[in-house]
């Protein structure tokens, strides 16, 4: 198959063109970006070097689905959307990892992200993309709404334990991540004088990420209210979700739903007796997850790394799905 990624010069880019040139069953056709069009790819990213060298190409539509069969977009919110009903039409597979169609509920998506959505049409075409838990949406769509990092690390690991009913709809979940989750532009917010030796949490009750973990869990419990509270960490990488509820089930019951639900699902990992750390997810598309509990409070600790589990390696797994691959085929 012929994969394009547009957008191919971000974070999210790189790493899936690292992961795609390991892929036995894709040849990359094209990498896109406006402002670096005619630059070599190993240019801007010299650790790839004799390696991948391909020339970036400007985002021509036209001439980029004339050689693709999946195409990847990697383009911020709403700068995403044109271009997949452009690729839908010519009847290819869109991996979108914007928010553009990560919502069923149109209305949701325009009040967080206060823009409208140009082609509502298309999400009936559409599934949104955790491998573990969407499977059979996944494979039958043509369009993925990959989701967003830190909603990663909160659904999965609460999803089955709301949906079986063992815990209490109303989650509060406290979460931290790398800069690398803003992107490669440095912003005020974000430059290293800004982010070095600080720690400090952003957008307390009003992140765009609240009403996404908000949508997706109400599917496994109508009820289900979240409190969600991003932190900035000093580090590249990664992101740590601890999440407190009640539960009034033993936590023998409470492994035990997860340890079921994912039992064939090679990239969630239950620790029982180790605490996740991000350490050990960097560079993988594992979700690390361990439970807690004194008297009736539950804590849920998870880790993922933002760009591969939480971004371009979850990509790829739906990527796999729908191409009836194995899901882990060129992802560790
Ligand atoms: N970083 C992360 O951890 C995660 C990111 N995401 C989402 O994935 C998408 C990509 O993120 P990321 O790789 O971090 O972003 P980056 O900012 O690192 O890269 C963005 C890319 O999009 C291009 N671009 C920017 N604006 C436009 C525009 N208006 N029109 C066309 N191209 C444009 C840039 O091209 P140029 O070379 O011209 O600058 C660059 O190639 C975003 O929607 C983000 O929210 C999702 C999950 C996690
Ligand atoms: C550290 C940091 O800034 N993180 C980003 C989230 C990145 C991500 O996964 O989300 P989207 O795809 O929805 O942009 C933020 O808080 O906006």
């Amino acid at each position: 198959m012929k994969v394009s990624i547009i957008g191919s010069t971000g974070y999210t880019g790189f790493e899936l063109v690292k992961i795609l040139i390991k892929h036995p069953h894709i040849e990359i056709s094209a990498v896109t970006s406006d402002s670096y069009a005619g630059k070599n790819f190993s240019e801007i990213y010299p650790q790839l070097t004799n390696i991948f060298d391909k020339t970036i190409e400007p985002n021509n539509f036209e001439q980029i689905a004339s050689k693709s069969d999946i195409i990847f977009l990697c383009l911020p919110h709403a700068a995403s959307m044109d271009a997949v009903k452009y690729f839908f039409v010519k009847g290819k597979i869109c991996i979108d990892l914007s928010a553009d169609f990560r919502y069923q509920d149109i209305s949701l998506y325009e009040k967080t992200y206060k823009i409208n959505h140009k082609y509502p049409e298309l999400l009936d075409f559409t599934a949104y993309g955790i491998p573990e838990l969407f499977e059979k949406n996944i494979k039958s769509a043509k369009i993925i709404g990959n989701p967003g990092c830190y909603p990663t690390s909160i659904i999965i690991p609460t999803y089955p334990l709301l949906k079986e009913g063992l815990i209490s709809p109303e989650i509060i979940a406290d979460s931290k991540s790398g800069v690398s989750g803003a992107g490669k532009k440095p912003t005020e917010k974000t430059h290293f004088c800004e982010v070095n030796e600080d720690f400090k949490p952003y957008s307390i009750l009003s992140h765009r990420h609240e009403s996404e973990i908000s949508s997706i869990l109400k599917l496994a419990d109508k009820n289900s209210k979240v409190i969600f509270t991003p932190h900035l960490l000093p580090i590249n990488r990664g992101i740590e979700s601890t999440i407190y509820t009640k539960s009034d089930k033993s936590l023998e019951q409470l492994y035990d739903c997860l340890k079921e639900y994912y039992k064939n699902k090679k990239f969630v990992r239950i620790y029982e007796n180790s605490i996740p750390s991000i350490k050990n997810v960097q560079y993988t598309n594992f979700i690390d997850i361990a439970l807690f509990k004194r008297r009736e409070t539950l804590i849920i600790v998870s880790c993922i790394d933002n760009l591969i589990k939480g971004a371009s390696g979850q990509a790829v797994q739906n990527m796999n799905l729908l191409l009836n691959l194995k899901e882990s085929t060129a992802l560790i």
